[in-house]
C-alpha cells in the first residue's frame, strides 16, 4: 500500500507539488495521469526517497521507502531507462543489482524469464531496443519479488506488441495481489490498464477514484481529463 499525504515541494522557489495526496492499494493498478510537467515524476521521486518533500509524507507499507532495510524486497521501481551501463550485458547488470542488494543471484535468471529476455541475457544493454530496455528496467525492479511496483511512463515509446505485453504483465501483477502504481500521460493506455486513477495538473491532484468515478459523466477518460485540466487537445501533439 502506498499512501501519499499532503506532499509539497518547490524547485527554484516555484511550487511544483501542492499538497499531493492519494493512495495506491494492493491488488489494483493505480494510474497516475497528468500532462507533461504536471509533477508525476517529482511525486514518484519523493516516494522513492530520491528527493525530499518540503512537507507531507509518502509511505510504503507504513514507512518511508528509505526506512526499509532491504527496499528492493518492498518496492520495485523503474523510473527512466534500464539503469544499465551500455557496455554491460543484461545478465551482468542484474547480477550486479542483485549482489549489491543482498539478493540471491539465482533470481537473475528468474526475472529474465519473467520479462521475456532470457534469449537476450548476454547482449549488451547499449544494443537493446527501447522495449527491451523497458523490460530490463522491469526485471531489475522485480529482483526482490516486491509486493509494490512503481513505474514511471512504462509504456511510453513502446510499439503495440510491447504495450500489450506490459499491460498484460502489470494486470497479472495486480491480480497476484501486488500494488502497481504507474504514471502516464497516455490516457487511452491508462484507461485500458488502470483500476484507479489519480489526475495531477500543475502540481495539484484534481481527481482521484476508480476509473469509472474519474471518467464520470464523460464518455472517455480522455474527455474527463481535458475537462478536469482545462488542457486543449492539440492537433500536433
Ligand atoms: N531540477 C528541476 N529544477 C527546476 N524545475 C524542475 C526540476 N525538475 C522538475 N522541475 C519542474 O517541476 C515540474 C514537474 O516536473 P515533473 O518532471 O515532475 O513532471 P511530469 O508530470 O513527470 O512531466 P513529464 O510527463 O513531462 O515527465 C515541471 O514544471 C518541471 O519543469
Amino acid at each position: 500500500m502506498i499512501v501519499i499525504d499532503r506532499v509539497c515541494k518547490s524547485k527554484s522557489r516555484t511550487p511544483i507539488l501542492r499538497e499531493v495526496s492519494f493512495e495506491a492499494r494492493p491488488g489494483r493498478v493505480t494510474g497516475f495521469l497528468g500532462p507533461n510537467g504536471a509533477g508525476k515524476t517529482s511525486t514518484l521521486r519523493v516516494l522513492l526517497g530520491l528527493d525530499r518533500a518540503a512537507s507531507g509524507t509518502a509511505l510504503v507499507n507504513g514507512r518511508p521507502y528509505a526506512g526499509w532495510p532491504r527496499p528492493l524486497t518492498t518496492v520495485g521501481a523503474a523510473l527512466d531507462g534500464s539503469g544499465a551501463h551500455r557496455s554491460r550485458s543484461a545478465h551482468a547488470h542484474l547480477r550486479w543489482v542483485a549482489t549489491s542488494n543482498g539478493l540471491p543471484r539465482t533470481r537473475v535468471d528468474e526475472v529474465l524469464d519473467l520479462v521475456g529476455l532470457t534469449g537476450d541475457a548476454g547482449k549488451r544493454a547499449g544494443r537493446f531496443s527501447l522495449g527491451m530496455s523497458r523490460r530490463l528496467g522491469l526485471a531489475a525492479a522485480l529482483l526482490g519479488d516486491p509486493p509494490i511496483l512503481v513505474l514511471d511512463e512504462p509504456v511510453n515509446g513502446l510499439d503495440p506488441a510491447g504495450i500489450r505485453w506490459m499491460r498484460d504483465f502489470l494486470r497479472a501483477s495486480a491480480a497476484e495481489g501486488r500494488t502497481v502504481l504507474l504514471s502516464s500521460h497516455l490516457m487511452g493506455e491508462l484507461a485500458e490498464i488502470a483500476d484507479d486513477v489519480v489526475v495531477i495538473d500543475k502540481g495539484s491532484v484534481v481527481a482521484r477514484g476508480t476509473l469509472a468515478e474519474v471518467t464520470g459523466e464523460h464518455s472517455t477518460l480522455e474527455d474527463a481529463f481535458f475537462a478536469l485540466t482545462g488542457e486543449m487537445e492539440r492537433p500536433w501533439s
